[in-house]
């Protein structure tokens, strides 16, 4: 890691180039009280610079931590954020309590979760968060990914307490909808535990949310959850528990969401404690049936693979590696690359070093996309607070 004072310049143009490369540098440096000027951020999206979420997840994190910032305004290209220094090895002063933030667009308020969580697992006290925004649209995690596989993913691996309630969905194009986060700081003293998801065991049951609010009739969301069910029973073989398959309905009328929207989140459960998250939001003209299709063939992709995560968890677990204590593995499909990303500024921040090697116990091509399975692995930092 190179001294802890000096500006650390980050491109943020390189490899996935979105919105992700900022949450995580500012969030890292956050911790680490490191100063970082973000440049050419999302220089290759069609409209460059901050967006409404990616201003808000600043906005939010100024208010945590009492950083000074520039370029912190809409449209900007250049973000410098510098925050109160750190002690060697230990976090940078991060002062709990209740805060708040409207993205003011149907941008995700669950990546406005991914830029606060490493933060305030390390604040001084617990937080409560209320987060306005987006809560189930295109490109982002759907508020069910993290209350169903991240969320108890976190809180079993790295010993992270955290309670996300989702008040009222919000779709795109308004947004509006309210999801809360509650963090229970690690004690001091005390690091994260590191993540170890080597063995994907056998499946053993699929939970799942399927959800119809606003003007779409209540019959789409039982459309949803009956074809997930028939396609998981098709596809695993009559022997298997019907039972093991259960996908709640959600109907919200209007007055309980904002805007109109459906979709279905599924979460597979293995015999040694991995969570598979898959999930699809409907579209207009696109039958239930085929967007629960979408959700149980990714679901079934990454459970034919052998891996421990699914294709988008992957990428959100780079931080917690990076910051927890000792050893972390984990099994995984081909590395995406948001999670090459996450990679290279965990790296640049941290100085912790990634490895990846293949997995020998199912080596080879997998699925025919001609990658096979891998492990990615780090020593992490082991950050604590004093
Ligand atoms: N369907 C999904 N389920 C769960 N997580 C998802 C899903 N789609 C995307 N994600 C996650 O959401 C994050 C999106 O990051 P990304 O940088 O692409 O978005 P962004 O901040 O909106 O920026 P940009 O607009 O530049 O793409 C990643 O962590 C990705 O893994």
């Amino acid at each position: 890691m190179a001294d802890s004072a000096e500006l650390l310049e980050i491109d943020g143009s390189v490899l996935e180039g979105g919105g992700q490369i900022l949450r995580n540098a500012i969030a890292l440096a956050s911790l680490l009280g490191r100063p970082v000027q973000i440049c050419r951020i999302r220089a290759g999206r069609d409209k460059p610079g901050l967006k409404a979420q990616h201003n808000a997840g600043i906005q939010l994190l100024l208010q945590i931590v009492k950083a000074d910032c520039c370029g912190c305004q809409r449209d900007s290209q250049t973000v410098t954020f510098r925050p109160p220094p750190a002690g060697a090895g230990s976090v940078s002063a991060i002062a709990g309590g209740d805060y708040s933030e409207d993205i003011g667009t149907a941008g995700s308020v669950c990546l406005l979760v991914q830029a606060a969580l490493p933060v305030l697992a390390f604040a001084d006290s617990p937080s409560l968060l209320s987060l306005r925004g987006g809560t189930n649209v295109d490109f982002a995690p759907p508020a069910e990914h993290f209350t169903g596989t991240l969320a108890p993913l976190l809180e079993s691996t790295l010993g992270l307490r955290f309670r996300l309630s989702l008040a009222r969905r919000g779709f795109y194009p308004r947004g509006g909808g309210q999801l809360a986060l509650e963090v229970t700081p690690a004690p001091r003293g005390a690091p994260l535990a590191p993540i170890r998801l080597l063995d994907p065991g056998q499946l053993v049951r699929v939970t799942g949310v399927a959800h119809a609010c606003g003007a779409i009739p209540a019959r789409v969301a039982q459309q949803m959850a009956s074809a997930a069910r028939q396609l998981l029973l098709t596809a695993l073989g009559s022997n298997t528990d019907p039972t093991a398959f259960s996908v709640d309905i959600v109907v919200d009328k209007s007055s309980q969401s904002v805007g109109n929207g459906c979709g279905i989140s599924l979460t597979a459960h293995s015999s040694t404690g991995c969570l598979l998250g898959a999930n699809a939001i409907g579209r207009r003209g696109v039958p239930a049936h085929d967007v629960a299709a979408e959700a149980v063939n990714q679901l079934l992709a990454d459970v034919k693979r052998g891996v421990c995560i699914d294709v988008h968890t992957q990428d959100q677990l780079v931080i917690f590696m990076a910051l927890a204590e000792g050893e972390s593995a984990i099994r995984v499909g081909p590395l995406t690359l948001h999670t090459r990303t996450a990679v290279h500024v965990a790296e640049m921040l941290t100085g912790v070093k990634f490895s990846v090697s293949e997995d020998t116990t199912k080596p080879g091509k997998t699925d025919g996309d001609g990658e096979g399975n891998c492990v990615l692995s780090c020593r992490g930092l082991g950050l604590k607070r004093d």
